[in-house]
């Protein structure tokens, strides 16, 4: 278990936790008290004990046996509860947070039945006091105030006027009010000047007509016979008048009708407050309800989560009858998975559907869970994708396991499907694929995609699905999400962490976490592959280590990463499993050793550089033939690369220490190696895939490691090390000679074009494949040529390419 968990021993004397300094920390992340804690005076178990599955720590911290009978159950409740920290084999660590208990109230748990189950699931006498009191605070204070989407708007209803006076203390919402306040004032300026102008505009045309009509009676006089010509004028002078005058009417009644809409849904609507006043109940409820902003809108939801005045967000879509149905349904022959139920079953509970984050494990099917959530909600879907591959994935998964009556647009710098019209008068209703970038992109952009933007901006979404939410930066989000209104927000992920520990952010970007699987539970019932992971400790050579000793820091990493002893256990491995029939990956972020180790095995590789036919036609042969059993992938694999076959996975070099790599590396193999279906509950507890790390020892590598593999541990799996492979020791020789750069003069030879490389174009190589990965799109592409250029200039920062 993970080590910050033991916290039922050591010293206990100062334990004194202040409970509302905790909730800070909890909100800030810094969730772990440093010191240990021995609970054992302060919590009383009861007599039966052991027939429970749960102890509650004073500490917020419950811990979960699994190998109990009741274990289901109990899992199912601390799944909504609480977030899970950490899961291994036996016993499961969770924590109780506000955010937790903001999600479990939203799924309709009150704070009785929380202690109600608690009481019966737990070990302990009694809850624990803190436990008990935080759980009561933040489970009353939800759902005093929500927020409502409506005709693009923006709006915050208060459950009260208390609330409502409470909510305008915070400044955030005040501000968003007050700037909406202006933004209403100058479109009621606006319309007014163009009434205005148009009355002018009419009254001068009505002078014209008169000047006219006396001229034209001047003329009757003169000459009958004109009679019929300025009766003609006059008519048709009046039709234009009646036509301005009907047009300005329209404007005015536009305008008239959302004000009078709004006024009824004000009347018609469930919140109320104690009258104090004497003011007249519509007034009250108009004062309940304000708009603010939409820009504004991540703010106040920020605001309002640090103030402790969540605000619901929830989509009544059955009974929205504003937008228009989208025709669609799963297929008679899809067959969602139990986890993947549950996980929606926790979006839609209680009938409507609340925004928030679902987490399942790489592989285990995050794609047709969004699907489903669009089928039940059956309005216009938008989703959201890291890349221009996964919008074409989407949308082949949406064909397979749909039946869709409305369009299917993919909106990516290649691609630009024609869009439904969501503002014609018969409402028409359907599906846009795209990437962050696309949406979030500020620069020039072509007329086509401009009023393709303009159509997504005018467009209220029914559902909004973010695909590995965990991955984009706040800032472009709160783009996104103020360029996309939707009524409900859908986050997909597997690994909800990140380096910069910003992960909070994502509770008022999106919503809490709703539900997260667990991957040991999805291995066991066959969802998944069944992976060993092993870390193999590779000694430096003498030679490379010497240098490695007095090099600076980014040739210290190439040594590390290069070392000879590496190079022999990989090939090792590979000729081992290509014995075997298994399909082999190799991944390295370093470039140098991608090419080098491919070019010596004669294997093919795959980095950002090389295009699409060719990585098409290496990943058809790796996966259609036997032609091709290992390929060599850089880190544009990390992600994206669908390949179900693969089962064994060799890196040689990552990213420092970042957990998200491994996990979604290791999310390659995760796919099961027979059907699922037919796997699961085949109870075999054999692995059927293996994820290798070539780590060289006593090196910075070892420390980046242990780093890198923190998410993994937590999610229960454990990690293997292999101090030395049987080649290493002298034993099994014939293998050993099999083995290229075995001789002293290779490796020196070796080391030298290391040193001799040139570390700036390496590291700009490096830095083209990072922004290759990043977005495959062309304003990746046209930021990479910026930059470049940038760089080839001297104009840092400064030189612009604009689009003709
Ligand atoms: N209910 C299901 N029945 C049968 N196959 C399923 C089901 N759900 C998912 N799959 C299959 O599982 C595979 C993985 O699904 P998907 O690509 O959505 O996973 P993912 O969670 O998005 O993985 P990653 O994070 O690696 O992209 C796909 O081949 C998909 O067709």
């Amino acid at each position: 278990m993970d080590q910050r968990s033991q916290s039922f021993v050591g010293d206990q004397e100062n334990y004194d936790m202040d409970l509302f300094d905790n909730d800070r920390e909890f909100a800030e992340g810094n969730l772990y008290p440093t010191e240990f804690q021995n609970y054992t005076q302060q919590v009383k178990l009861k007599p039966d004990h052991e027939k429970r599955p749960i102890w509650i720590a004073p500490n917020f911290k419950l811990y979960l046996e699994s190998f109990s009978p009741l274990y289901k159950t109990a899992t199912e409740f601390l799944i909504g509860i609480a977030e899970p920290v950490c899961r291994p084999m036996y016993i499961h660590e969770y924590m109780i947070t506000k955010y937790s208990l903001y999600a479990a109230v939203s799924v309709g748990l009150t704070k009785e039945k929380i202690f109600e189950r608690l009481d019966f699931l737990s070990k302990n006498e009694d809850i624990p006091s803190d436990v008990k009191a935080f759980i009561e605070l933040y489970s009353s204070r939800y759902g005093k105030a929500r927020l409502v989407l409506k005709d693009c708007k923006y709006f915050i209803e208060c459950f009260d006027r208390n609330t409502r006076n409470n909510l305008m203390q915070i400044q955030q919402i005040e501000q968003a009010y007050r700037s909406q306040l202006r933004r209403n004032a100058m479109i009621e300026q606006r319309l007014k000047e163009q009434s205005e102008r148009q009355r002018v505009e009419e009254s001068a045309e009505t002078k014209a007509l008169r000047e006219r009509i006396t001229n034209s009676n001047s003329l009757i006089a003169s000459r009958p016979t004109a009679t019929s010509t300025s009766g003609m004028m006059l008519n048709q002078q009046s039709v234009e008048q009646q036509e301005l005058t009907e047009r300005f009417m329209n404007l005015k009644d536009e305008f008239q009708v959302l004000i009078d809409q709004e006024m009824e849904d004000v009347d018609n609507g469930q919140v109320d407050g104690p009258a104090q006043d004497g003011s007249s109940r519509a007034q009250r409820k108009q004062d309940l309800i304000f708009e603010i902003d939409p820009e504004q809108i991540e703010g106040v939801k920020e605001a309002c989560i640090k103030e402790n005045y969540p605000l619901i967000e929830e989509y009544d879509f059955k009974r929205d009858k504003t937008l228009p149905d989208l025709k669609i349904e799963l297929k008679s022959t899809t067959q969602i998975r139990p986890y993947q139920e549950q996980s929606l079953s926790m979006m839609f509970s209680n009938g409507r559907a609340r925004s928030g984050v679902v987490v399942l494990p790489c592989g285990a099917g995050k794609t047709l869970a969004g699907i489903t959530a669009a089928c039940t909600i059956k309005k216009s879907i938008m989703v959201l994708c890291t890349s221009g591959v996964s919008v074409e994935q989407w949308r082949q998964q949406f064909f397979l396991w749909a039946n869709i009556g409305g369009k299917v647009c993919r909106f990516t710098s290649k691609t630009r499907d024609q869009m439904f019209n969501s503002q014609a008068p018969d409402g028409e209703a359907g599906i846009v694929i795209s990437t962050y970038n696309m949406i979030a992109y500020q620069g020039n952009r072509s007329n086509e995609t401009s009023q393709l933007m303009k159509a997504i901006q005018n467009t209220e979404w029914g559902l909004l699905i973010l695909d590995e939410v965990q991955v984009v930066p706040a800032a472009m989000f709160r783009k996104v999400l103020s360029i996309c209104k939707s009524h409900c927000k859908l986050g997909l992920t597997a690994t909800l962490v990140r380096e910069d520990e910003k992960i909070d952010d994502l509770n008022f970007l999106i919503g809490p976490k709703l539900y997260e699987a667990n991957w040991l539970d999805l291995q066991l019932q066959g969802y998944l592959a069944r992976v060993q992971c092993i870390e193999v400790w590779c000694e430096m050579t003498p030679e490379f280590y010497k240098e490695y000793l007095s090099a600076r820091p980014r040739l210290k990493t190439n040594l590390y990463v290069n070392n000879p002893n590496k190079f022999l256990a990989c090939q090792y491995l590979i000729n081992l499993h290509e014995s075997r029939g298994d399909k082999i990956i190799v991944f390295s972020d370093n470039l140098f050793a991608l090419k080098m180790y491919a070019q010596k095995l004669k294997r093919p590789y795959i980095s950002g550089e090389v295009g699409q036919s060719e990585r098409m036609g290496i990943l058809h042969y790796f996966q259609k033939t036997n032609d091709i059993n290992t390929i060599f992938l850089s880190k544009v694999g990390d992600t994206s690369i669908d390949l179900p076959g693969a089962n064994v996975i060799i890196q040689i070099s990552s990213h420092f220490g970042a957990r998200r790599q491994e996990a979604q590396r290791l999310g390659r193999i995760l796919r099961p190696k027979q059907s699922a279906e037919k796997q699961a509950y085949s109870n075999s507890t054999e692995f059927n895939a293996y994820f290798y790390s070539l780590v060289s020892t006593n090196t910075q590598e070892m420390y980046y490691s242990d780093k890198r593999q923190q998410f993994l541990i937590d999610q229960g799996y454990y990690f293997e090390v292999i101090q030395e492979l049987p080649f290493m020791s002298g034993e099994n020789n014939k293998e050993k000679e099999k083995l290229l750069m075995q001789s002293l003069r290779e490796q020196v030879e070796f080391l030298t074009q290391i040193l001799q490389n040139d570390e700036a174009k390496f590291e700009s190589l490096e830095e083209r494949e990072e922004l290759l990965e990043d977005d495959e799109d062309q304003i990746g592409i046209d930021r990479l040529r910026k930059r470049e250029l940038n760089s080839l200039t001297g104009a840092d920062g400064m030189y612009e390419e604009f689009q003709r």
